[in-house]
């Protein structure tokens, strides 16, 4: 594997400050190291430097437009640059709004369709009529999906975002917080959905199954894995702006990456969400960021079996 380390040090989909200190808090967990000790190649593409955008007003409830529509369009290059120099891109968040520009610079870096495995206690698919917060790291789907764009309505900064992923190449897992207008979304839409209803009903195992039996059911397409540390129950990741109790054990948040290693799918990688601030004690940022390194390190070929 080689891995191409995108750092997206972003606050502004959400309002809770410290999540632009993921990044680093990771890498210094030591993450690179981690990752070449078995075995991968590592290019760390650093920090990306994003702009301030003064009297950023809302568009109709969704807030700080301009700088969620500049650090993603950023980022989607930032992404299309590491894919295209053969590299995984493996972007470091931030809030989950990123997924928006990293979906989109991969998509534009690959021949064909891309699949979608979201990861999240969440399902970050509201619009920006139906969005309770108007905080875009709940909306970033919404963006995304070609079945969707009739009920978007035009955000000048956001005018660059072609939607580039069909609602039939998405799987989510670990959905626990959903709000009900994203439940209907989610059900026109007819995307398959195992929420930990499902995990604690099949097993992780099955649910890993049955997600490769779907996404490859017609044709294999490559994976993009956007992975929200909120999926993890907060007794384990706690340092996080939106946690939702009756998570994914640590065993079954390896167990999905390391699933999805051994497919040879694994095309690109977010891992968002790690904010320092919001653990009470040390101890539980660091928990919160040695969970999402064994996590990553499962992306790129670490087994627990040795
Ligand atoms: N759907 C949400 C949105 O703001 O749109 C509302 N929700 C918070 C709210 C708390 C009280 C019970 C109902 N849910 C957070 C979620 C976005 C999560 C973004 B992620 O990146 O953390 O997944
Ligand atoms: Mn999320
Ligand atoms: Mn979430």
């Amino acid at each position: 594997h080689s891995v191409g380390i995108i750092g997206a040090p972003f606050s502004k989909g959400q309002p809770r400050g410290g999540v632009e200190k993921g990044p680093n808090v990771i890498r210094s967990a030591g993450l690179a190291d981690k990752l070449k000790a078995q075995g991968c190649s590592v290019k760390d593409y650093g920090n990306l430097c994003f702009e301030e955008v003064p009297g950023d007003q809302p568009v109709g409830r969704v807030k700080r437009p301009g700088a969620v529509g500049s650090a993603n369009q950023r980022l989607a290059h930032a992404v299309y640059t590491a894919k295209t120099e053969g590299h995984t891109p493996l972007m470091l968040g931030g809030d989950h709004s990123l997924a928006i520009g990293s979906i989109h610079g991969h998509a534009a870096a690959i021949p064909g369709d891309l699949s979608v495995v979201w990861v999240d206690a969440h399902a970050d698919i509201n619009t920006p009529l139906t969005t309770p917060t108007g905080n875009v790291h709940g909306q970033s789907m919404s963006y995304l999906i070609r079945e969707l764009q009739s009920k978007i309505p035009v955000i000048p900064q956001f005018s660059w975002i072609k939607p580039c992923v069909s609602a039939k190449d998405i799987v989510y897992i670990g959905l626990r917080d959903v709000d009900p207008e994203e439940h209907y979304i989610l059900k026109y839409l007819g995307i398959k959905v195992f929420s930990m209803t499902e995990v604690d009903g099949l097993g992780i195992a099955r649910v890993m199954e049955e997600t490769c039996d779907y996404l490859f059911s017609h044709v294999k397409k490559p994976i993009h894995l956007s992975y929200d540390i909120d999926a993890i129950d907060p007794s384990l990741t706690p340092a996080t702006g939106t946690p939702a109790v009756g998570g994914l054990t640590y065993r079954e948040g390896v167990y999905i990456t390391e699933h999805i290693c051994q497919t040879g799918l694994l095309s690109a990688v977010d891992l968002v969400e790690v904010n320092p601030q919001q653990g009470t004690t040390e101890a539980q940022v660091q928990s919160t960021v040695d969970i999402a390194v064994d996590v990553l390190l499962g992306c790129f070929g670490r087994r627990r079996a040795g």
